[in-house]
């Protein structure tokens, strides 16, 4: 039986500015097994940020939790409970977002944050000579790096040491926010082949957010695709790249390159939240040649077919 680290559902969001609310994360679901390395994918803009954030009790101001529920190892909280599920997760769970240069205090050498980290993990351990550790666990030499301050060291480095500092309270789950996004594409494959073997070694969970569906392809075994703050499909990659259900999926993997069979990119039209607002249906149906009035009136519950899950009503049986 899988064992489930972490696990979201229902999740439901809305944004509320101006007096107008909006749905903006419909009813959303996923779980991750303890030590996976888990994708959560979509174009910029579906709401996979905000979920994960809202999933650990950190919703920004202007977005309100409206209905569904988090489990982490084992304790299942109200979403609506975000205090809970702050006070729950801060000590399980480690986030990292991208631009760790940014994020880095640039008054602090990078040593010195590490050691912060560290210190407020509250972990009994003597922080000075486990900062080497740290180091040498995120690849970098510690004797090279002390007393350097954040604008000295490359972007790939600073996320190297935003690591560090995430991985100070031995957290069971990390959610990664497009980690690579500022890198050049060979300090990203670097620091997602690292993150894969983390997972191997530590025994940590991983939850990668990315939008490029080919990126994470090459490090996730199972992942979830969002479209319009809806999950669309998700289960075993393999399976998905294989056989892609959801039109959305097809769509997103006809515009991913293969350089062993090169041919033709179709490109997704229309954009994620056009169509009409306010209605239940699937945030799909203004860009889906498949469309039927149904899926202008409802959004189908996840369906169970060849080893993944998929939201769409070309799936679903015919009645009788
Ligand atoms: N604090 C907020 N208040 C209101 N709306 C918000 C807030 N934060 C995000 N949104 C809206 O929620 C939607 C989803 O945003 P989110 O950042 O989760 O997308 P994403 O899939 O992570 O995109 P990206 O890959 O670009 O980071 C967007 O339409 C965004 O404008």
């Amino acid at each position: 039986m899988a064992d489930v680290l972490f696990s979201i559902e229902g999740l439901t969001i809305d944004s509320v500015r101006g007096g107008v609310r909006r749905r903006i994360v419909d009813d959303i679901s996923l779980s991750v097994e303890r030590g996976e390395l888990y994708g959560l994918v979509g174009e910029s803009g579906s709401g996979k940020s905000i979920s994960m954030m809202a999933s650990v009790g950190l919703a920004a101001s202007g977005l309100e939790v409206m209905a569904g529920s988090v489990a982490f190892s084992g304790r299942a909280l109200p979403a609506r409970n975000q205090r809970g599920l702050r006070g729950n997760l801060s000590r399980g769970v480690s986030l990292l977002f991208q631009n760790a240069k940014g994020a880095l205090n640039p008054f602090k050498t990078v040593d010195r944050q590490v050691e912060r980290a560290l210190r407020r993990s509250g972990r009994q351990t003597d922080p000075r000579a486990e900062v080497e550790v740290l180091f040498r666990v995120v690849g970098l030499n510690y004797r090279d790096f002390r007393g350097k301050y954040p604008h000295q060291i490359s972007g790939g480095q600073a996320q190297r040491v935003a690591m560090a500092c995430a991985l100070a309270t031995e957290p069971a789950l990390l959610i990664a926010d497009e980690p690579t996004t500022a890198l050049d594409v060979t300090t990203e494959r670097e620091l997602l082949r690292f993150l894969a073997r983390l997972c191997e070694e530590r025994e940590m969970a991983i939850v990668l957010i990315a939008h490029n569906l080919s990126l994470v392809s090459e490090y996730c075994r199972r992942l979830s695709i969002m479209h319009a703050g809806q999950v669309v499909e998700s289960g075993n990659l393999k399976t998905i790249f294989a056989d892609p259900l959801h039109p959305y999926t097809r769509g997103l993997i006809a515009a991913v390159p293969d350089v062993d069979q090169p041919r033709e990119l179709v490109p997704l039209i229309g954009n994620v939240w056009g169509g009409p607002e306010g209605i239940e249906r699937c945030r799909f149906s203004h860009r889906c040649q498949f469309a039927t009035p149904v899926c202008e009136a409802r959004h189908p519950p996840a369906i169970e077919r060849a080893g993944r899950a998929v939201h769409c009503v070309l799936y679903e049986e015919v009645p009788a």
